[in-house]
């Protein structure tokens, strides 16, 4: 990929990459959950702000599944689309670098700049298939590394949303002392079985496609890895993160200009999809999809923890809830479950939107109140 992570060396390395990303390098192994060892890794991360001399100003933002370190600001080198947050993060806006110390990482198995199934292993050749398998506590002990180099030792606040909202509840979980504050969006405190089926589907698309070589294609030319299986894997994907309703308004039954569904065209909604397909291939690499596919999967906050509910017992940050109306994805009540057994919460709040899950992407008004919620102290 664009940002492949630097070779490993006995030290902490921190370094820049093309763009705004820096990185910085672990030396120490990293004793995942499986039981399997990470010689080391790479987190690439970006910074707006600057960290307070009493060092409590220092805000974590969490992407999502096919998110990166770039929240806000336009398209960067080597990356095609501009920050997934630029309506929330920025001067003026409600986590505004002017007072806040901003840092975001690309997650542990990501494609932009951290280590992951395409970056290169110590033996000179990419990782493909002898990747191991990741969890979400596993990403969230890399980001504690990160935060440790930083000089973070509690964060005024925590925010994720989806994915990023499944790491911050395990940052708060796992390391009640250091979250102030926490803002959960549109995430679970465990994956459910429909969750579960629908990556599961996904994952098989893309190991479907003879493209994937058994996950060891990144050698392959431009063209041969299984970017048919990715684009079929965002498909199912992308109707998962917009609502019945909106899809029913925004297109209906109708052709896609030009084209002819009785002889062989494609309907709008179809080339909609299509369109969302094309654009995720040319950014994102399957084997990430895949490896961060199953650390969701594999996100059940209650582990050895003796249940969900004795787990968000742990948290102590001052925590906002928050679901979205139309979200069929992760759908309200799986976050009333968080507002109702995490101690520290004030309830739960609700998006309002036709969207559906992608709508904390998108309703920047609304998840900017929650911003300002969470960091009113
Ligand atoms: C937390 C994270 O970081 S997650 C990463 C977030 N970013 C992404 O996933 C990028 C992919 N995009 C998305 O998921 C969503 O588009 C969002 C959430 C970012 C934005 O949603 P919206 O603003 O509602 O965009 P929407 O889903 O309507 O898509 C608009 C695109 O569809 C295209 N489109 C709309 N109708 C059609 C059609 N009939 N045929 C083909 N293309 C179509 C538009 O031209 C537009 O293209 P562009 O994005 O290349 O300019
Ligand atoms: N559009 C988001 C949805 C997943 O939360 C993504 O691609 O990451």
């Amino acid at each position: 990929m664009a940002f492949d992570p630097p070779p490993a060396t006995g030290a902490w390395r921190e370094g820049a990459h093309p763009g705004l990303r820096r990185w910085l390098r672990s030396p120490d192994p990293l004793v995942l959950e499986s039981g399997e060892v990470l010689p080391g890794f790479t987190l690439a991360y970006q910074t707006w702000g600057a960290l307070s001399p009493e060092r409590d100003n220092a805000v974590l933002v969490l992407h999502a599944l096919t998110g990166d370190s770039h929240v806000t600001g336009p398209s960067q080198p080597g990356h095609p689309t501009p920050g997934w947050w630029r309506g929330v993060v920025g001067p003026g806006r409600p986590l505004d670098p002017a007072r806040w110390f901003v840092v975001a990482p690309n997650v542990l198995g990501g494609c932009q700049g951290s280590t992951g199934p395409a970056s290169t292993a110590p033996d000179g050749r990419p990782w493909g298939s002898r990747f191991p398998r990741l969890s979400v506590r596993d990403q969230v002990a890399a980001e504690t590394a990160l935060a440790d180099a930083l000089g973070v030792r509690r964060w005024a606040a925590v925010l994720g949303g989806s994915m990023g909202g499944m790491r911050a509840l395990e940052w708060a979980v796992s390391h009640p002392d250091r979250v102030a504050a926490l803002l959960l969006l549109a995430c679970t405190a465990a994956a459910s079985a429909e969750q579960i089926a629908l990556a599961a589907a996904q994952v098989h698309a893309i190991t479907a496609d003879a493209g994937w070589q058994g996950g060891d294609y990144h050698d392959a030319k431009p063209g041969e890895g299984p970017h048919r299986g990715l684009g079929v894997a965002r498909r199912i994907a992308h109707i998962s993160y917009r609502s019945e309703t909106e899809l029913a308004n925004r297109f209906g039954r109708a052709a896609q200009p030009g084209e002819d569904p009785a002889t062989g065209g494609r309907f709008a909604v179809e080339s909609y999809l299509d369109h969302h397909a094309a654009k995720l291939v040319r950014r994102f690499d399957a084997g990430s999809y895949v490896v961060l596919s199953q650390a969701m999967n594999g996100h059940d906050v209650g582990r050895q923890r003796g249940g969900v509910a004795e787990a968000l017992r742990r948290v102590r940050a001052r925590t906002v809830v928050a679901g979205i109306d139309s979200d069929r994805l992760y759908p309200l009540a799986q976050q009333a479950e968080l507002a109702e057994g995490i101690p520290t919460a004030t309830g739960l709040r609700v998006v309002r939107s036709p969207y559906g899950h992608d709508a904390f992407l998108i309703e920047t008004d609304q998840v900017g109140n929650l911003v300002r919620e969470v960091l009113a102290r």
